[in-house]
């Protein structure tokens, strides 16, 4: 049973990564995470319908998102070469502040392998005051979804007050690493984690998670499109497997170029000038 299993998981990890072992995939539950606002910038994509579409059309290797925008947008989905993650744990921002170092779940793996998931994803916040109940939703989710043969993803986020004490900030690769490390340790099939600041500091995140796939977490848009694929590109250099990405893509007022030139990146290691020129971001 349990080889069943374990193929179950490999098939559907290659739904997100390409022959290269790479991927590029798009983020969309901040309208949960971060509330409507964040969609101001382009308020035509608060329609999920219309970035999922899009960021289709260009070519991205997977979507991220939580249950019932899968539900609102799941005809988009049908019939495309595109990897499905649904998220099972968030927070909004309405909660008080003491409480934003948690994440709870909001769905379950039924759900998800409902809605045709090809992975379930959970955020623990290593570090947190709530760290050990995180842990706990965690491994409950992994280990109903191992079962059943599908990968679980963690975003693997350090985030709490011993941290800012101890290493001054929540990108410390140390601090980054040791959240990735964990991950791996708990039987995550993928990691998504910060930016360490450095290529050589992310490379030690690649080695600390022994083989486990690490993605970029995007991130805060960058005023510059050139800025942000240079960050991926640095990713990939360092022996990353690609990125998760939200607001980079869906506040811009054309995401298909830049999802584009993304892809040349991840996937053709193509100089970060030379693949926004070719889409014409330059
Ligand atoms: O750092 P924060 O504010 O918790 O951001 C979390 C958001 O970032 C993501 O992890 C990635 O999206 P971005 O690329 O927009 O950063 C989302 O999945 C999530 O909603």
């Amino acid at each position: 049973m349990e080889a069943y299993n374990n193929i179950g998981i490999r098939r559907r990890l290659r739904r997100f990564f390409r022959r290269d072992g790479r991927a590029l995939i798009f983020a969309m539950d901040h309208g949960f995470e971060h509330g409507p606002t964040d969609f101001e910038e382009n308020w035509e994509h608060i329609n999920p319908k219309i970035i999922i579409r899009k960021v289709i059309r260009a070519g991205i290797d997977g979507v991220m998102m939580l249950p019932g925008i899968a539900r609102i947008s799941g005809e988009e989905l049908v019939g495309k070469d595109v990897g499905l993650m649904i998220k099972l744990t968030s927070k909004t921002e309405l909660r008080p502040k003491e409480e934003w170092l948690m994440q709870d779940q909001l769905g379950f793996v039924e759900d998800a392998i409902k809605l045709g998931a090809d992975a379930v994803a959970a955020t623990v916040y290593w570090g947190s005051p709530y760290e050990g109940a995180m842990m706990r939703q965690f491994a409950e989710i992994a280990s109903y979804a191992h079962d059943l043969g599908y990968p679980v993803v963690q975003f693997a986020y350090p985030r709490g007050p011993y941290i800012n004490e101890k290493y001054g900030k929540k990108e410390d690769y140390r601090v980054v690493m040791y959240g990735a490390r964990a991950a791996a340790e708990m039987g995550a099939d993928m990691i998504k984690t910060y930016w360490t600041g450095s290529r050589e500091t992310f490379a030690k995140v690649v080695d600390a998670a022994s083989g486990v796939p690490v993605l970029l977490s995007g991130g805060a848009k960058t005023d510059n499109p050139l800025d942000f694929l240079k960050l991926v590109w640095e990713v990939i250099e360092a022996g990353g497997s690609g990125a998760v990405v939200g607001r980079n893509i869906f506040q811009r007022e054309n995401p298909e170029p830049m999802i584009r030139a993304l892809l040349r990146v991840t996937h053709r290691n193509e100089d970060p000038e030379e693949a926004a020129k070719a889409e014409g971001l330059l």
